[in-house]
Formats: C-alpha cells, structure tokens, sequence
C-alpha cells in the first residue's frame, strides 16, 4: 500500500501518541474511544492509523501491515522484536513490571524455602526470565488480564502484572514484592518500509524523535 500506516491501541497509547502525531503534521480525523472504525484517517491522505489490540501492534508491524506503531515494553519483549526496527523510546505510558502477592503472604521466605510457586501472568517469557535468573521454581499460568483476581481466587500464590498508581493492587489487598522491570512505550517500524519508504518516513521519525526530547 501507498502511503504510510501506523497500528495504535486505543486508550492510554492512542492519547499519550496524539501529541506525537501532532508534532508531525498529523492529525486523526476521529478518536477510537467513540468510533467503532478500526481505520481512521487523518488530515494527511497519505497517512491513516490502524486500531489493534496493544498486544497484536507488533504484529501488524512486523508483517508490513502498519509501517509504524506505538508498542510498550512489555509487549515487546513477549512479541521477541522479529522484524522490528525500535528506534524511539518515547517515554509515554509508564509503569513498572511487578511481582506482586496477597498482603501477608511471606514472600521472601517461600523464595528462601526453594517452595514452588504459582505465578498467574499476561506476560509468561519476562516472568520465565526474571524467575529463572533468581533460581526460582515456578509454574506459569497464562492469563489475558484482570491478573490481580489469580491469587484472591486461589488460582496462583503470586503475579507479575504491570503497576502505575498501585491502586489496582491496593484495592485487590496486594502487595508489590518486587521490580522487574522499568516499562514505557517505543517507536515501532517495520525494517523493509525504513528502507523502501525513507523518504516518507524520516521526516515523522524526526519529529517524533524532536517531540519526545523536547
Ligand atoms: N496502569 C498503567 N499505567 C501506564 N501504562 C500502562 C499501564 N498499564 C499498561 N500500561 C502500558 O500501556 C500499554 C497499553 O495498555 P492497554 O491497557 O491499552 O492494553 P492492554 O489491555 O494491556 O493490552 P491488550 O488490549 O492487548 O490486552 C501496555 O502494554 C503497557 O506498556
Ligand atoms: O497501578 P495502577 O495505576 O492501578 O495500574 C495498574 C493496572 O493498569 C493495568 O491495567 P489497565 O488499567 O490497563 O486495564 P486493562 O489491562 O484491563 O486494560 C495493569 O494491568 C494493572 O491492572
């Protein structure tokens, strides 16, 4: 396709990106949070936004669906970063990834013991990496969201979940046991259109890259 794509999710993404955008002449014609059109235009014909799952912007990049896309840490590093260009951290939608427990649990020493513990996450490949780098037994149980609910439901002993406020796991009785990670969300895009639409490209990539320092 001629012209330029670039995969967004709707909500914190979409809204920290508008900005962004703006600082390089482009403008969404309509906001994903009120539309139910998954392809909005902008006020540049030669530039549309795609609305995806934020787990699914690698993706869409990666196979040249979108030439560019706004995907956070997290997402990333499950996706594994195959055919992406990540050139921009662009410092939005920040939070920390989090071990986090039921309040009175003794995490410490379950560690200490060597016990085998039930660990519910969304993101398996950074909590299989984060444990195995400790020498702790765990056993990992996909979930898709609503985490903190696994261990008051007794589903796991622990989380790894992201965490901004903490007010999610303060409501759940939670607590964060430990840092896994700093998170914020990067510049996505897909190697072949870097090279095969530079021109169209570098001027959005420098002002994004203009923005974020500013
Ligand atoms: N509470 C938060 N504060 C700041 N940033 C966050 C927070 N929660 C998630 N993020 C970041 O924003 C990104 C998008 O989050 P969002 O909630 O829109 O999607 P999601 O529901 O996690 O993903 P999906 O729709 O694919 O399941 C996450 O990948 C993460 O990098
Ligand atoms: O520490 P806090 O400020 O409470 O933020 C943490 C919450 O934010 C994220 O969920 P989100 O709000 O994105 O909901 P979703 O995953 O269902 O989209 C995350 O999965 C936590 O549940």
């Amino acid at each position: 396709m001629n012209g330029i794509t670039i995969a967004l999710s709707k909500g914190r993404i979409f809204e920290e990106t508008l900005p962004l955008l703006a600082a390089a002449g482009i403008v969404p014609q309509e906001n994903p949070e009120t539309s139910r059109k998954l392809i909005i235009a902008t006020n540049r014909p030669d530039v549309r936004v795609v609305v995806v799952r934020a787990s699914d912007v690698p993706t869409y990049v990666q196979y040249g669906a979108a030439d560019l896309g706004v995907a956070g840490r997290d997402v990333l590093i499950e996706h594994g970063g195959e055919g992406l260009y990540q050139p921009l951290d662009l410092n939005i939608a920040r939070c920390r990834m989090m071990v986090a427990v039921p309040e009175g649990f003794d995490y410490e020493n379950a560690v200490r013991q060597g016990a085998r513990l039930k660990v519910a996450t969304k993101y398996i490949n950074t909590a299989r990496e984060h444990f195995a780098a400790k020498g702790v037994h765990v056993d990992l149980i996909k979930l898709y969201g609503s985490m903190e609910l696994a261990p008051l439901a007794g589903l796991a002993d622990a989380i790894v979940d992201l965490v901004s406020s903490g007010g999610t796991l303060k409501a759940n009785r939670l607590v964060a046991v430990e840092h896994i990670l700093d998170i914020s969300s990067r510049l996505i895009v897909n190697q072949a259109a870097l090279k095969l639409k530079h021109a169209q490209l570098s001027p959005i990539l420098d002002a994004f890259t203009g923005a974020v320092a500013a």
